[in-house]
């Protein structure tokens, strides 16, 4: 029997019953639930990751829909009692859905929304920063400097590397690997960038596709993962592959944890001390596999590749348009990667469901708009 959960209630009365698991930033999506009759209920439970038995009790006997976390593990169980509750309506308050099983919300009719769109740029930007930060080694000086270990300028502390100059790999070149790519190059476009070096008499930027991930690997200086987490990409970073990357590459990840085999990782920093890391995401998170928190060549924080205010906030507003969408039967956005009309604080958001990625399974239509 599931223990009761601690909630905080909006509109009491509204007609739909949904849930948020977690309390999330802003108020603007409260706002847009409790105005089209929502009963809404915030979990706010004090504790990280629910269980999949605190959340069946959240759900109850009857509820419409459910905005939830990347922490949970939403697959048949879940959407069934959702499914029992009447529910027809979840979405992550995430861009991706690794710990979802869309196949069982499309089986009970459950309609799986996430957040394209509005954390593109702000991931990108942490990935960039990891990467400097990892080249420059910031966080080891910071440590150094915290501690009073600085007792004057050395012709070898913390040497680093520089970037200029250097082969950028990124794998997986969807929304935020490109957007990562444009950062990479000083936010001038390559051939504008190309033109004002080969003025300046430097060597131009230049791009190029890779044949195969192996030469991004051989090749790049540094590499940033950025592709989405499934069986292609488990493990897609393994001893194998890290062996034969340059021993003083630099390897970012802001994608999934399970993308790197963290083991293999560990065991590579021990041997390749030049070899660095920028990880924003873990293979067993919110644990760290034994060994990477000694690692001076690591670099790690704790799943923020989307904390900026503005992004939180557009996640939230985008995960309940999501599930008010559906429970009002509203059509399915045209292009979820153009979500600004929803995220406009001086107008109504469209009547529409900004990304359902089962749409096409569950038969839902698509907006005019
Ligand atoms: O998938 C996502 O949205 C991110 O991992 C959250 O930062």
């Amino acid at each position: 029997m599931a223990k009761p959960v601690s909630i905080e209630v909006w509109n009491p009365n509204g007609k739909y019953r949904v849930i948020s698991t977690k309390p999330m930033p802003g108020t603007r999506w409260i706002n847009l639930l409790i105005d089209q009759d929502c009963r809404l209920e915030i979990c706010t439970q004090k504790k990280t990751i629910l269980s999949v038995e605190d959340i069946i009790a959240l759900i109850g006997e009857k509820c419409d829909g459910v905005i939830g976390q990347l922490t949970e593990d939403w697959g048949e169980v879940l959407f069934s009692a959702l499914s029992r509750a009447g529910g027809k309506a979840f979405s992550n308050m995430a861009v991706g859905y690794n710990n979802v099983d869309v196949n069982a919300a499309t089986k009970y009719g459950v309609s799986v929304g996430n957040t394209p769109g509005v954390l593109t740029e702000t991931t990108a930007e942490l990935a960039a920063s990891l990467s400097v930060a990892a080249a420059r080694r910031i966080v080891e000086a910071d440590e150094f400097m915290r501690a009073g270990l600085y007792d004057g300028w050395l012709p070898h502390l913390f040497v680093g590397n520089l970037l200029k100059g250097q082969t950028v790999g990124v794998i997986g070149a969807g929304r935020i690997g490109s957007a990562y790519a444009r950062m990479m190059v000083i936010s001038l476009t390559l051939l504008t960038y190309g033109e004002f070096l080969k003025a300046n008499g430097e060597q131009p930027v230049t791009w190029k596709r890779a044949a195969t991930m192996e030469e991004v690997l051989r090749e790049a200086d540094l590499i940033s993962l950025h592709p989405i987490l499934d069986k292609t990409t488990y493990h897609l970073i393994n001893k194998e592959r890290l062996s034969i990357m340059k021993k003083e590459a630099i390897l970012v990840n802001c994608s999934r944890g399970p993308v790197v085999d963290e083991v293999a990782l560990v065991e590579h920093l021990k041997e390749n001390p030049m070899f660095r890391v920028g990880l924003d995401v873990f293979e067993d998170e919110p644990y760290m596999k034994p060994g990477l928190a000694d690692m001076k060549n690591a670099i790690v924080v704790p799943h923020i590749a989307s904390a900026s205010k503005w992004t939180r906030e557009g996640m939230a507003t985008l995960a309940a348009l999501n599930v008010l969408g559906k429970i009002k039967g509203y059509p399915i956005w045209s292009n979820p990667n153009q979500v600004e009309p929803f995220l406009n604080e001086n107008s109504p958001p469209p009547a529409a469901c900004p990304s359902i990625v089962n749409a096409k399974a569950l038969g839902l239509t698509a907006s005019k708009l």
